[in-house]
């Protein structure tokens, strides 16, 4: 069997004092496509830095692609963590071309200075951009793009190293409908492709997860209320307990929806 590409064993993070995360243990293997799901503040984005090695835990081990975090050269590991979020999105310059966008991932930067490129670069850099549907805007600049097409260049440039895991922080937060659709079938249709690496995924809306994402972990005031296998764990009982309110959950094709209760009632 081949190595879990993350392992948290009582992974905890105490930060100016409070602790944000507690006494985590999660596992994630080579072909399973995680939801992490909770409020505002539960720990979701504190937990995803810790996947990319980029937070050590104040107490407890995090393993990521068999390397000790704290204990290891990141810029090694790098290459091989994709990583997607709108804080990263907005250290990319307006006016950087898009194929640039894409190929400076190759490095590790954002913005291009003076590095060299090879060809092999460009040619995967454009291969990537035509299977996230962007191949025609290779040569715009990254402002002039749409919510929608900027979010698809963020994930072209995170998938261009051919990472092992892919950490996606709110992918699709402040798409339009059409926008959002269109962003979900390219996740599902790389979601399904054995070939793609661990995919993890924060978001805050159940209608936001893509098909044939098969695992789910929800998080509550920096504590995993529930995981595993993606059924199991989005149920009404635990969405409500995790959100603090009476929903209701109902999963058609892959795709979930949750209202309140209460609302329905009226
Ligand atoms: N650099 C920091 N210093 C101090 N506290 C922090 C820092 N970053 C996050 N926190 C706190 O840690 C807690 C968890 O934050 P985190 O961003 O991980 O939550 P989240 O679930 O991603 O929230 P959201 O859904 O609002 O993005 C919050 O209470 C937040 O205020």
């Amino acid at each position: 069997m081949a190595d879990s590409v993350l392992r948290l064993s009582d992974v905890s993070v105490v930060r100016d004092g409070n602790p944000v995360l507690k006494g985590i243990d999660w596992t994630v293997e080579p072909d399973e496509r995680w939801v992490i799901l909770g409020r505002n503040g539960a720990g979701k984005t504190t937990l995803l830095q810790i996947a990319a090695a980029a937070l050590h835990p104040s107490s407890g081990e995090a393993v990521v692609l068999g390397e000790s975090v704290g204990h290891t050269d990141l810029a090694e590991l790098r290459p091989l963590l994709g990583f997607a979020s709108s804080a990263l999105a907005r250290r990319i310059p307006r006016n950087e071309r898009v194929l640039d966008v894409v190929m400076t991932a190759a490095y590790a930067v954002t913005g291009r200075w003076n590095e060299l490129y090879e060809d092999i670069d460009e040619r995967r850099a454009h291969r990537v951009l035509s299977e996230w549907h962007l191949d025609h805007l290779a040569e715009r600049t990254f402002g002039s793009l749409s919510d929608g097409e900027q979010k698809r260049v963020q994930i072209a440039r995170s998938v261009m190293t051919d990472p092992e895991i892919l950490l996606l922080d709110e992918p699709a937060a402040s798409l339009d409908l059409g926008g959002r659709e269109e962003l979900l079938q390219l996740l599902g249709g790389y979601a399904s492709d054995p070939k793609s690496p661990a995919i993890v995924m924060v978001t805050h809306h159940v209608e936001e997860i893509p098909q044939a994402f098969n695992r789910a972990l929800l998080l509550k005031d920096g504590e995993i209320t529930a995981q595993g296998p993606i059924g199991d764990v989005l149920t009404s009982e635990n969405l409500s307990a995790t959100f603090d309110i009476d929903v209701e959950i109902t999963e058609s094709d892959g795709r979930y929806t949750a209202r309140a209760r209460q609302g329905v009632e009226g």
